[in-house]
């Protein structure tokens, strides 16, 4: 689905990201996790054509990205970013049928009538007593499924989250993720999530790219990844990794310094 090969990035001459090269598989969800400032965002920047690498290439579907129009872009992937969303006086129905852009015309309209999907996913994200409330009128953790939504309405074979649970409780946060899960099983979608949380990448992830300082320190499963010695090298902070109880993934518990 998507090859990213020896992607390097400079900003006024300060290298950023060195040599990324990774491969993500149809339908895989995969972790971007590392430190702040280690290039997650930057990365997931390229990913999505919003900034060109200084050098390397991403392949999307065997073809650079750099060869998509924004059209054409926009209908194999879309971004969930905590400030994606349009100003405050728009309903929350405008704003899941403004991710159909990329099927529309000039005039706004589409050949295929997008209602049942907007219902379906306004179902599936809990938004049906929200739909007319204007965005203004939500709460963070609201306006997050909402954003949510209008990246599932435009129906993208890759789906790319950049920190999709910051601000959200622990209760919304494991619902966004059950949410992204099951509709992924449902649509095949390829999911690229830049994570902060290493236990909730270890519980989603089917594979994680470490992080540190612009280097690529490590990809594979989160048994490969969250392992004390190789976080405490990375974040410099030395944790206790056991196993999940039900999950049977490794998960990390932090040790204060007194
Ligand atoms: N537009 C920019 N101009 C100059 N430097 C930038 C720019 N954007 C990011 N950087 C720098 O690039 C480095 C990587 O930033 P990036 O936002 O990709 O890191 P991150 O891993 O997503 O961090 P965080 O976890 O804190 O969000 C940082 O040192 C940052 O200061």
């Amino acid at each position: 689905m998507i090859e990213v090969k020896a992607l390097k990035k400079s900003y006024h001459s300060i290298s950023v990201l060195r040599d990324v090269t990774f491969s993500v598989a149809r339908g895989e969800f995969f972790g971007i996790i590392g430190p702040n400032g280690s290039g997650k965002s930057t990365l997931l920047k390229m990913i999505s054509g919003v900034i060109p690498p200084d050098s390397g290439d991403i392949l999307l579907g065997e073809k650079s990205i750099r060869s998509y129009s924004r059209k054409d872009l926009a209908r194999q992937l879309a971004v969930l970013e905590q400030e994606a969303l349009p100003p405050v006086g728009f309903r929350v129905r405008e704003v899941l049928e403004m991710g159909r852009f990329p099927y529309q015309n000039w005039l706004g309209e589409e050949t295929e009538d997008p209602t049942a999907l907007i219902d379906e996913i306004i179902r599936m994200l809990g938004l049906v007593e929200l739909e007319e409330r204007t965005l203004d009128q939500l709460s963070g953790g609201e306006k997050q499924r909402v954003a949510l939504g209008k990246s599932l309405v435009q129906k993208p074979k890759l789906l790319l989250l950049d920190e999709p649970t910051t601000y959200l409780d622990i209760g919304y946060q494991i619902q966004l993720m059950d949410i992204v899960r099951s509709w992924q099983k449902h649509t095949q979608v390829t999911v690229v999530a830049v994570l902060h949380d290493l236990n909730l990448a270890s519980l989603y992830c089917d594979r994680i790219l470490m992080l540190h300082k612009g280097n690529q320190v490590r990809v594979g499963d989160p048994r490969e990844i969250l392992q004390s010695s190789l976080i405490e090298q990375v974040y410099g902070t030395r944790p206790i990794v056991m196993e999940h109880p039900i999950h049977q993934l490794p998960q990390i518990f932090l040790q204060s310094g007194s």
